[in-house]
């Protein structure tokens, strides 16, 4: 599917490595270093004319999250088909020792491009039921990590507290 893409350097073009990668290569077009446990936001030179129905998803790459502690930090990074501005990505070093220096050229992260649906959102009085129900948050166990002697981080009613 051919999208257009405006680039602010010819070496922005957003590439795939290898053949069946979902994900297409987005490189920082500025140096930057990016200090332990901090984030930075750096311009990828790509501007992206998605087709209606499609999203860009911005992505970190896994070897620079296993290497280096550096991520994505709104990750999946949503990229609206409408949006015609410069592709930017927000970095974060979770690193607390060590910084990440890049150079302009330097591959950051990815993109990977989707369908989406839009759907109408219709209230109703009772959702249909499902096998899962209300069940989630680690409610079908699979770890020990998942026991945890804190309180569950969300609001309830008084009603609702045992
Ligand atoms: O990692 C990202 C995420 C978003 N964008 C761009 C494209 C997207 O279409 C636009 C808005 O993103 P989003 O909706 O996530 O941001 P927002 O903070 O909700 O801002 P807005 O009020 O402009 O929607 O910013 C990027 O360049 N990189």
């Amino acid at each position: 599917m051919p999208v257009p893409v405006l680039l602010a350097v010819p070496q922005a073009l957003p590439t795939y490595a290898h053949a069946g990668d979902a994900g297409a290569d987005l490189t920082t077009r500025v140096d930057v270093v990016v200090g332990p446990g901090e984030r930075v936001t750096v311009p990828t030179g790509v501007s992206l004319a998605l087709p209606d129905g499609h999203v860009a998803f911005v992505v970190p790459r896994s070897g620079l999250a296993a290497k280096r502690g550096l991520t994505v930090l709104n990750s999946p990074g949503t990229v609206d088909a409408g949006y015609r501005g410069e592709v930017r990505v927000t970095l974060l070093n979770t690193d607390l020792r060590e910084a990440v220096e890049l150079r302009a050229g330097d591959r950051v992260a990815q993109v990977v491009v989707q369908r989406v649906e839009r759907v109408q959102f219709l209230p109703v009085q009772e959702l249909p039921v499902s096998a899962r129900g209300e069940g989630g948050h680690g409610s079908t166990g699979g770890s020990d990590a998942l026991v945890s002697t804190a309180p569950f981080p969300t609001t309830t009613t008084p009603e609702e507290r045992p």
